[in-house]
């Protein structure tokens, strides 16, 4: 049902006070564009269109022995005209009656706000009978639909078919586009062929006619598509790539569609992960300038990316690509416990700025460099819970060596509501830059890792997991804060404290 539900925009009016009373001191300051009759949910209402709000309130028809000629009851609704998306005339057609059919009304197509960040799309009737009626209110609709200038018309979105079981097609196709059809939004859709494609295309497409891009699929795409957007940004404005120092934002806003194995991207953008929810978002033009990290060794710039783990977590994505044949989840399940089994520190000098007290060489388990809070099933307050989208700069937490059984325990915790870093082995610090330089050798440590498998950690260096994707450095890696470098379509977000944890890998 459309109307009370908590968190949502339609409200109601205070109980017998009529539209434009003093009463109402929102609908005294608002203009009114139109006012007339329709039928909404069964019920004769008097409507008023404002500046801001639709409002109505039942009205008792005309008695036919006279007394009062229209008489309002009870108490009023109202519905923000900035949680409409589409407007439509409503139609029955019938096979016996060729032609557009008998006009019932109007429909608003609108987003309702849930529980938990979720958004969700709905419809409102107004039902009148009259051509000349509804021809008004939905040309007045249409007028005030078009003057939302922040939402998209047109969006090159990108598909990775390939993406968690393969559903992203059908994700695309069965969810997202016919709200994005329904919001009168062109799309070119292209199905990425190969890993790269979308950074190739995207260097190289024409981008002129579109508002935003959007990408269907898991972290691996959305972190590339953000990539390459910026790396387009850098090469439109002539800036030099490898001297990195103040990189121009992107030009596109980019949004992204859960249908990955990991989401954390959109996880974090939306607060949720929910395939409605963040195409909601790009419907109605919710944009955050969100921080970007650049990831460089030896003054060559590596890749944008929004988080970064070196030492466990990038040992256990190297594992996980090599058993690319299993499921997403076995896969991940199995290179997770598999990792802990060959539980290993990273001796390395870590050095920061703004400077902290961290003892800058020692042996490390894990380090994590986060720019957004990076919110998934498994960690629902977020691996970096302090961070904000673009608060300007990043976490750093590091985990310094100690025993498996003790290292288990701090693992669990992000999937608890217990502090993950309350542990004396852990140490978090806000920072802007930070250089990780690995003393030890890659390969000589491959072959203790992995009893001579060289394939866990490649030749080319050691394996770091920026945004789940598998990146390789030899030597040391400098990363940067860029603060609010680049526009995601997603939500402002409040309500994440009770969402429920699914972790069953460890
Ligand atoms: N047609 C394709 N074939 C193979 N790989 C592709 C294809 N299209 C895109 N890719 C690559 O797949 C990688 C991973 O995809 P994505 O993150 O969307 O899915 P995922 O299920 O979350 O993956 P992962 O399990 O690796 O996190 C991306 O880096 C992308 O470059």
């Amino acid at each position: 049902m459309l109307l009370g539900k908590r968190g949502n925009r339609v409200g109601a009016l205070e109980e017998g006070a009529p539209f434009g009373c003093p009463q109402l001191p929102e609908a005294v300051a608002e203009r009114v564009l139109l006012r007339g009759i329709f039928e909404i949910q069964r019920e004769s209402c008097d409507v008023v269109l404002g500046e801001r709000a639709l409002r109505w309130r039942r009205i008792q028809p005309e008695l036919p022995a006279g007394g009062s000629k229209c008489h309002q009851l009870g108490s009023g609704e109202s519905l923000e005209l900035e949680d409409i998306f589409s407007v439509k005339l409503k139609r029955r057609c019938s096979v016996k009656q060729p032609g557009k059919g008998t006009l019932l009304g109007i429909t608003l197509f609108i987003c309702l706000k849930e529980q938990l960040n979720k958004l969700k799309d709905s419809t409102l009737d107004l039902i009148n009978l009259s051509e000349d009626h509804c021809d008004i209110w939905f040309r007045e609709f249409k007028k005030i639909l078009e003057g939302f200038s922040s939402r998209p018309k047109a969006l090159k979105i990108l598909l990775n078919p390939q993406s968690h079981r393969k559903e992203s097609v059908q994700v695309y196709y069965e969810k997202v586009e016919p709200l994005l059809k329904l919001a009168g939004i062109k799309t070119d859709v292209t199905i990425t062929e190969y890993e790269g494609h979308a950074l190739s295309l995207l260097d190289e497409c024409e981008l002129q006619g579109f508002d935003g891009v959007v990408c269907v699929g898991g972290d691996g795409s959305a972190s590339e598509a953000a990539h390459a957007l910026l790396l387009r940004a850098q090469k439109n404005a002539g800036v030099e790539m490898d001297c990195l120092l103040t990189p121009v934002g992107a030009q596109l806003p980019l949004g992204l569609i859960p249908a990955g194995s990991t989401n954390v991207l959109a996880h974090s953008l939306c607060g949720i992960s929910h395939v409605v929810t963040a195409t909601m978002h790009i419907i109605m033009g919710h944009i955050q300038t969100v921080d970007v990290c650049t990831f460089s060794s030896a003054g060559k710039l590596l890749r944008f990316g929004f988080s970064a783990m070196f030492g466990f977590g990038g040992r256990t994505l190297a594992l996980a690509e090599k058993y690319r044949w299993m499921s997403p989840s076995r896969r991940r399940d199995f290179a997770v416990l598999k990792a802990l089994a060959k539980l290993q520190p990273e001796d390395c000098k870590i050095s920061f700025l703004p400077a902290g007290s961290l003892c800058n060489v020692d042996i490390f388990l894990n380090i994590s460099i986060m720019a957004i809070p990076c919110l998934c099933s498994v960690a629902p307050r977020g691996f970096a819970p302090d961070t904000r989208l673009n608060n300007g700069s990043m976490a750093l937490i590091a985990v310094r060596n100690t025993t498996r059984p003790e290292f288990v325990k701090h693992l669990k915790r992000y999937s608890s509501i217990k502090n993950q870093f309350n542990f004396p082995f852990v140490e978090t610090y806000t920072i802007e830059e930070v250089k990780i330089h690995p003393r030890g050798k890659s390969n000589g440590y491959n072959q203790q890792e992995e009893g001579g498998d060289p394939a866990t950690v490649p030749e080319s260096g050691f394996p770091w997991n920026v945004d789940g994707d598998l990146m390789e450095a030899a030597s040391e890696v400098h990363i940067r804060l860029h603060p609010r470098l680049i526009r995601l379509y997603g939500g402002s977000l409040e309500e994440m404290n009770d969402s429920k944890v699914a972790c069953n890998c460890i």
